[in-house]
């Protein structure tokens, strides 16, 4: 679900271009295989809608219903450069406020690193018949060792999200992050996430108490949980299953604060997400030494799809 602005840009668009929406530079693609937008403040994918053969918008004779897309971005955004709830923010070099690669002499860096606020510049957009491939890297440096870049593939089957984390430094380094995605959701407590059953998980609102989960995990109420787990999972809103995989995390978070709303999330729409995030957290924190390098990734893919 994605803001009736954001609609009016994409259907204005025919191939590629940039635009502006909220303050922010988006990066914008309409082509045979789907929509795509991305932010170029974070790096950000907003939106992703593949074009199944035989729909109405695949043949450019219609626009899709506001809520086709995969990704859920408020309509109410923060100005910029305020992090954009929506799509797949990029938390680097930091999960949440864990801090672990702050360099900051009193640790006190922004909840989910400074990489979301960031300004990131357009390396290349490569085009082919399939889809797309863009590259991202952040204008100015953002750790004094760690150097991140982005890639986003997008085509008419799957969305795939790179980070990848390259050691320039001396010293090793302990980081943490998250591919922060919020996913769009008919409601977020009737949802499921199938593939957790038997992971041992911390429960953020209990303190991060430790349980099991038993059974799969079915959604009722706010939720803020880290699973120690590197399996795919699939997330059914009973309208739609999205399989989303992932490589370099061995945490899965899930979270919806319930009715108790951030300020940049208007009520009507404060259910219409769910947030199942590919992480390294406290669980599986990343030592990166000298000259190496991570890559967290997830590939998204839709199991109705034909
Ligand atoms: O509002 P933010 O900074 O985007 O963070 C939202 C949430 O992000 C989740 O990843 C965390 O588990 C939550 O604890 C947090 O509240």
């Amino acid at each position: 679900m994605i803001p009736s602005s954001l609609r009016a840009l994409l259907d204005d668009t025919q191939g590629q271009r940039q635009a502006e929406w909220a303050g922010r530079t988006l990066w914008l693609a309409r082509e045979q295989w789907g929509e795509l937008a991305v932010s170029l403040q974070g790096a950000q994918v907003l939106h992703y809608l593949p074009y199944t053969p035989g729909s109405t918008h695949a043949t450019g004779s219609g626009t899709p219903a506001l809520d086709a897309g995969w990704l859920w971005v408020t309509s109410t955004p923060q100005p910029s450069p305020g992090a954009i709830r929506g799509g797949i923010p990029l938390c680097w070099p930091w999960f949440a406020d864990e801090n672990t690669a702050d360099e900051s002499p009193d640790r006190s860096g922004p909840m989910h690193g400074p990489a979301r606020k960031a300004e990131w510049h357009l390396d290349a957009a490569d085009e082919h018949e399939e889809g797309i491939e863009l590259h991202l890297s952040p204008i100015d440096q953002l750790h004094k060792q760690l150097v991140p870049r982005a890639v986003i593939q997008a085509n008419a089957k799957r969305l795939h999200v790179e980070l990848v984390t390259e050691h320039r430094g001396e010293t090793p380094v302990k980081m943490s992050g998250a591919l922060h995605s919020y996913f769009a959701v008919t409601d977020a407590h009737r949802c499921r996430v199938e593939g957790l059953a038997g992971a041992r998980y911390l429960d953020k609102l209990q303190g991060f108490a430790e349980h099991v989960q038993q059974g799969e995990l079915g959604i009722r109420g706010p939720l803020d949980r880290i699973y120690e787990s590197n399996r795919e999972v699939v997330l059914d809103d009973n309208r739609r299953r999205l399989r989303i995989a992932k490589q370099g995390s061995d945490s899965t978070v899930v979270w919806h604060p319930g009715d108790d709303l951030p300020t940049d999330t208007p009520t009507e729409v404060g259910r219409r997400f769910l947030c199942v995030e590919a992480a390294c957290t406290r669980l599986d924190p990343v030592w990166l030494v000298p000259g190496a390098q991570h890559l967290l990734a997830t590939t998204i893919t839709c199991e109705d799809a034909p």
